[in-house]
């Protein structure tokens, strides 16, 4: 059975100003959840958007000891790559907060899909819901990297995380969080800024299936999107 995605639809005048209000919102998010639960727990997507956001995320004042990353996928490539998710985030961002080294749990990708995936579901065994999700949507509806007529974790009793084969966007192997594991999360933000995006958002928005619709966190999700895409 497929549970029925809760949508919040928000648009911004532009890119910048979408970029922003993240950026603004990730720190809400995380001063909330550290004063209630002493940590915060914050999934990354990969893609432009969220490196922009990344990168004005290392001018703010936060109290990084707290925070623990996740990564909602990556591509199994060598861990210095610069098409690694990880490596876009930690140059962005990462290298230049003191979040500790030992709360930044990256895919260890570099092992190929399989034993990646193994492996990042035992980290992902001792966390509970995420206190939030950021999102990406590509051009073909795909978001972290479950993809069109792929498996996308949906069912309750799927893996925590998917080992990714024959993925259409290079590198065409991967490790994602499976849609049911990104939807454990008390918050979940999609980021879709881009010309390129429309088609994925007008099919979205007219009801079709699409990877992005998978995510059905219990409180709905937010798609945070630049006016020029509706
Ligand atoms: O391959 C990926 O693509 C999506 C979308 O990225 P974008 O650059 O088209 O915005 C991203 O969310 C995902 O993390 C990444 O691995």
């Amino acid at each position: 059975m497929t549970t029925r995605q809760l949508c919040r639809w928000h648009t911004f005048a532009t890119a910048t100003v979408l970029e922003r209000a993240a950026v603004r919102r990730i720190v809400e998010a995380a001063s909330a959840a550290i004063q209630q639960r002493g940590a915060f727990h914050l999934v990354l997507a990969g893609g432009t958007t969220p490196r922009r956001v990344y990168e004005a995320l290392c001018s703010v004042a936060a109290d990084w000891s707290c925070w623990h990353i996740y990564f909602g996928d990556e591509r199994c490539l060598p861990p210095g790559d610069a098409e690694r998710n990880s490596r876009m985030a930690a140059k962005a961002w990462l290298d230049h907060v003191a979040i500790p080294v030992a709360q930044v749990h990256v895919m260890p990708a570099e092992l190929g899909a399989i034993e990646a995936a193994r492996r990042y579901a035992t980290t992902l065994g001792s966390v509970g819901e995420f206190d939030l999700v950021l999102l990406g949507l590509g051009e073909d509806g795909h978001t972290a990297s479950l993809f069109p007529d792929q498996d996308w974790g949906i069912a309750a009793n799927s893996p925590d995380v998917l080992a990714v084969f024959d993925a259409p966007k290079p590198p065409p192997e991967r490790v994602s969080i499976s849609a049911h594991r990104l939807g454990q999360a008390r918050e979940v933000i999609f980021l879709v800024s881009g010309a390129g995006k429309r088609d994925a958002v007008t099919a979205w928005r007219s009801g079709q299936l699409i990877p992005a619709t998978s995510i059905t966190p219990a409180l709905g999700v937010e798609v945070w999107l630049e006016q020029q895409l509706l």
